[in-house]
């Protein structure tokens, strides 16, 4: 696991720069690309084994009990071993990355803001006790009932921007604000820029789950951390819903002290020390 982990941040560090390599030189560009693409050739290589292991062992008349199990019990030869190894890389980039640098950027801004803390704290400990006052077990539309919590989600995807942008084809000549964007072209969305203007957010730089109260935040253009239109990320509710259970569990069972630490934005959202975190149990 580890050494699939290696390479996993190795091919992860090189996908996300790849906008950014054209500031570098063409030597610098092939041989960073080369070890990122090594790096996913040595990856699909151990996929490769485990689903090998899979066939060769009696587990495939079993019940599946992970998406690999699933994947191999589809009937349609179209789901080649190929298919299926590219499948699980693409699935370790949100389960792996994304949605775990979103729960530490909570816990980060959290840290610096004792008033949200204590606000969603609060939040989450009234739904733990009415549900063991009830007798009932948490439901998965219970995350949906903290609206304060889903504005501390929202705030951490604004402020953090875990996918810096997105890449798009021009399929006809456009202008946008004056400048033209010939047919053909690509170019990079960056979602930094919009999600820190202060044309659009005050105070931008600051961590204020507060501001998205009364908002729409589906009908705005002005917040894409999943990105938009046909692309846009199927996983956008899984990843709320992860994030939304990681913090109701965290907040309600623990308190804990981070150290200092800064974020890092290049070439991937991450702390710098990776913030490491005290934890004591709550007493109550
Ligand atoms: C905080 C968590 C996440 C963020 C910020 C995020 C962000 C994004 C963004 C911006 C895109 C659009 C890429 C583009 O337009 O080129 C995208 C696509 C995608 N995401 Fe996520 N994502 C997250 C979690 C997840 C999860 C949990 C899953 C599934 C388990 C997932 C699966 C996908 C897939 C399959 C695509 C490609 C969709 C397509 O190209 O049609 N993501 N994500």
């Amino acid at each position: 696991m580890e050494i699939l982990k290696k390479q996993f941040q190795e091919f992860i560090s090189g996908l996300m720069s790849l906008p950014t390599l054209s500031f570098f030189s063409y030597d610098m560009c092939r041989i960073f690309l080369l070890s990122n693409f090594q790096a996913k050739k040595r990856m699909v290589k151990i996929v490769h084994k485990i689903i090998q292991s899979k066939r060769d062992s009696s587990m495939s008349s079993m019940v599946p009990k992970d998406v690999v199990d699933v994947l191999l019990k589809d009937a349609s030869e179209l789901l080649t071993d190929d298919l299926i190894a590219d499948n699980m890389i693409d699935m370790m980039i949100p389960g792996e990355d994304s949605v775990p640098v979103l729960m530490t950027l909570a816990i980060k801004y959290l840290s610096d803001c004792p008033a949200a803390l204590h606000q969603l704290t609060e939040e989450n400990l009234k739904l733990k006790r009415l549900k063991a006052q009830n007798g009932e077990p948490l439901i998965w539309s219970d995350y949906l009932s903290l609206p304060f919590t889903q504005n501390v989600i929202t705030e951490a995807l604004r402020m953090g921007n875990i996918i810096i942008g997105v890449m798009r084809k021009a399929m006809k000549d456009i202008e946008i604000k004056g400048y033209l964007i010939p047919k053909g072209w690509c170019f990079f969305a960056y979602f930094r820029s919009v999600h820190l203007d202060e044309n659009h957010y005050d105070w931008p730089y600051q961590f204020n789950p507060w501001r998205w109260q009364e908002k729409d935040i589906l009908s705005s253009y002005n917040f894409t951390p999943f990105g938009g239109g046909q692309r846009l990320c199927p996983g956008l509710d899984l990843a709320r819903l992860e994030t939304s259970i990681f913090l109701h569990h965290f907040v309600t069972n623990f308190r804990w002290v981070a150290e200092e630490d800064t974020i890092v934005n290049f070439p991937t959202v991450r702390m710098k020390k990776r913030m490491p975190v005290w934890v004591k149990r709550r007493e109550e």
